[in-house]
């Protein structure tokens, strides 16, 4: 892509985008409802605002990047204003998007509906990473209005942003992420709301099974309420399931030593272990087992930086790192994840130069 490209929503995804495209050398423009907002992206880098752009500028793409209830009406004005450019938007729902750019009447030649399956819990600009998308998927959601050139375009704001283009119609898509990712949500969210009487001393014992299933429970609500109404009837058929599920569970946690109580508890969580197994790896790969070891660390300034560079110079490609902190205690734990071939000469190394590591 050449650009220039104005992003329209200048918080988390919009401000991401931004920054993602200048690194690249492309010339953004950035508007958002709130000039302040706009003006934080701007000063992190993503761009310039669009009142300061010059007389006849003319964006190759348009990038709605606003919530999903002002999407649809947002890019009907950007087809009109910018009558050259591909317009094309991220909500997390494309349905009913879609659907209210056909009730709008708008040619909808130069539009593409898109999602990148990347974000964060967090909200706004501030909050933007430029390689939020590397390697993750990006759904186009071409409809059979949209041109092959604005769907190209599309695929190259994708591309240009490292992300992996999948193509899906509007309504394989919102079924596919009703499962994906607004079940995990609401389920991560059930799981949080029961801590919130909690007291303190249990809270203190929190592990990293909890943080893994409820990191998402931070999410902002405003947006959430947007997606779930956005595709309820979708994540209900799936509700309905999940609801019989855990009625079979309660019947056999109310008698677990009846029998075959225990066949069903270990049916439910090798079940999970199937479903696990399923999640593609890094890069778009096959689920991949990767063998994890834990490095003891120093709890002083450098340290990780310092093993991070070890593991490199060793010359074993670190998979994923998880980091955790134990309240009052003077060390932190580094859970590193290598290909099971590398395992054992990395804990070797380590283990020379100095580092506490523990299996
Ligand atoms: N948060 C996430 O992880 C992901 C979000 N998305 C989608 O991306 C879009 C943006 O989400 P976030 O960046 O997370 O939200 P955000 O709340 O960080 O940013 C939204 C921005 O849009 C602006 N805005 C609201 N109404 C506007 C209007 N009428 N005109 C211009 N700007 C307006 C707001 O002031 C705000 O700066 C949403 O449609 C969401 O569904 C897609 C993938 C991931
Ligand atoms: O935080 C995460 O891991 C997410 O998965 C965030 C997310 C939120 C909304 C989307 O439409 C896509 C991704």
């Amino acid at each position: 892509m050449s650009g220039p490209v104005l992003v329209i929503g200048t918080g988390l995804l919009g401000t991401s985008i931004g920054l993602g495209l200048r690194g690249q050398g492309i010339d953004v423009a950035l508007s958002d409802i709130s000039p302040s907002t706009a003006a934080v992206a701007r000063d992190i880098g993503a761009g310039r605002l669009l009142e300061t752009v010059e007389e006849g500028f003319a964006p190759e793409l348009v990038v709605v990047a606003a919530p999903p209830d002002v999407t649809a009406a947002l890019a009907v004005q950007a087809l009109k204003d910018w009558p050259d450019a591909v317009v094309v938007d991220i909500a997390s729902v494309k349905g009913a998007v879609l659907a209210d750019l056909r009730a709008s009447g708008a040619d909808l030649t130069r539009y593409v509906g898109t999602h990148p399956m990347a974000g964060r819990e967090k909200s706004g600009p501030v909050a933007a990473l430029g390689e939020l998308f590397t390697s993750m998927p990006w759904v186009i959601c071409a409809s059979p209005e949209s041109s092959p050139q604005a769907i190209k375009c599309a695929e190259a704001l994708a591309i240009d942003l490292g992300a992996v283009v999948s193509r899906m119609s509007a309504a394989d898509h919102d079924q596919s992420v009703a499962l994906i990712s607004h079940l995990p949500q609401v389920m991560s969210s059930l799981v949080a709301s029961r801590l919130q009487d909690t007291p303190a001393q249990a809270m203190a014992l929190a592990g990293n099974g909890l943080r893994d299933v409820t990191r998402i429970a931070a999410s902002d609500p405003k947006l959430w309420v947007q997606i779930l109404s956005g595709n309820a009837p979708r994540l209900v058929e799936i509700l309905y399931g999940v609801r019989e599920d855990l009625n079979r569970l309660i019947s056999t946690l109310e008698d677990p030593v009846a029998d075959g109580a225990r066949l069903d508890m270990a049916q439910l969580i090798s079940e999970g272990n199937t479903g696990q197994a399923r999640i593609p790896g890094k890069h778009g790969a096959p689920p991949q087992s990767f063998v994890s070891f834990t490095v003891l660390v120093d709890d002083t300034p450098g340290q990780i930086a310092r093993l991070l560079t070890e593991i490199g110079e060793i010359g074993v490609n670190l998979e994923d790192l998880r980091l955790e902190h134990s309240s009052g205690q003077q060390v932190g734990r580094a859970e590193i994840s290598v290909l099971p071939s590398r395992v054992h000469s990395l804990v070797n190394e380590l283990s020379a130069r100095g580092w506490k590591v523990v299996q």
